[in-house]
């Protein structure tokens, strides 16, 4: 195993590209993702966010280029034993993926039984719990089948299972999806929470104009097969891209920061008084 410095990126890609027989979704990305920082990936529906994450965890094998995460390949994953490395990160896939037949506490237990088999019932059942209420559901969700829940919730229990190895790096597939905003904004809140809590380093797709402002440090940018741009959402206003310009001063893109502004202004308003 190569040795890694605290300072190196935690996923670098390079090059990458990926097609499914003669549709290329990219052709040459570059990417890396900085230990500590939450990346939002934004691009056009079909742009391949859901494929470069899959890319990135080695569910996906690429055409060509390469990818490491925590300083290890995960390219060509018939080669390689990504058991070591996939303890470290979590993932929230797009819609929660919990097992319908299963409760929320089992959902939790699953990845802790795979990779722990030998660990009793009473010490399983006290970790789910904790990641239960780690996630803002109150405590008796944890008996309950996913269809027993609300769409927040799911998202919630599918967190609480991507937590359940107190992972380092965590992959959220389009969190808010689906979400009121008032939820959305409650899940921003404990996504943001959670990173400085427990020092996450976070991958995090979204479509959702309000968390790329709200929580996220750097926004990269998929179209034309490319990550075309990444950096803050004031690097990114200033350049002159169609789809950028479109996607942050759109009036989706106005609205958003007229949000940010209003609650910079609340905020400063509760700190005068
Ligand atoms: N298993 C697959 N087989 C064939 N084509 C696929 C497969 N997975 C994804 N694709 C195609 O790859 C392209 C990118 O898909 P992907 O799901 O990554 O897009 P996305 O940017 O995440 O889109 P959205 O924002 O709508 O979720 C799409 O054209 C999709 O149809």
């Amino acid at each position: 195993m190569r040795k890694t410095n605290a300072d190196d990126p935690v996923i670098v890609v390079r090059g990458l590209r990926s097609a499914f027989g003669e549709q290329v979704v990219h052709d040459g990305i570059d990417l890396s993702v900085r230990r500590g920082e939450i990346l939002g990936v934004v691009g056009g529906s079909g742009t391949g966010k859901s494929v470069l994450m899959r890319s990135i965890i080695g569910l996906q094998v690429p055409v060509a280029g390469e990818v490491e995460v925590f300083g290890e390949s995960t390219v060509n994953r018939e080669e390689i034993d990504l058991t070591g490395l996939t303890k470290r990160w979590g993932v929230l896939f797009q819609g929660g993926a919990l097992f319908s037949t299963l409760t929320v506490a089992e959902n939790v237990q699953v990845p802790i039984r795979e990779f722990y088999p030998d660990l009793e019932g009473a010490l399983l059942d006290e970790i789910a719990a904790y990641k239960v209420v780690m996630t803002g559901l109150p405590a008796d969700a944890g008996p309950k089948f996913p269809a027993e829940l609300s769409g927040g919730m799911k998202k919630r229990a599918g967190l609480a299972r991507a937590l359940a190895l107190d992972p380092e790096l965590l992959f959220l597939d389009e969190p808010t999806a689906g979400l009121d905003p008032i939820g959305a904004a409650a899940f921003d809140e404990l996504t943001a929470s959670l990173q400085k809590t427990l020092g996450l380093t976070v991958f995090l797709i979204t479509h959702d104009l309000d968390t790329l402002y709200a929580i996220c440090d750097r926004v990269a940018v998929l179209a034309d097969k490319k990550v075309i741009a990444v950096g803050t959402i004031d690097e990114l206003l200033a350049l002159d891209h169609p789809w950028i310009q479109e996607y942050f001063k759109g009036p989706r893109g106005r609205a958003a920061i007229a949000t940010v502004h209003t609650n910079e202004e609340r905020a400063q308003a509760k700190g005068s008084s």
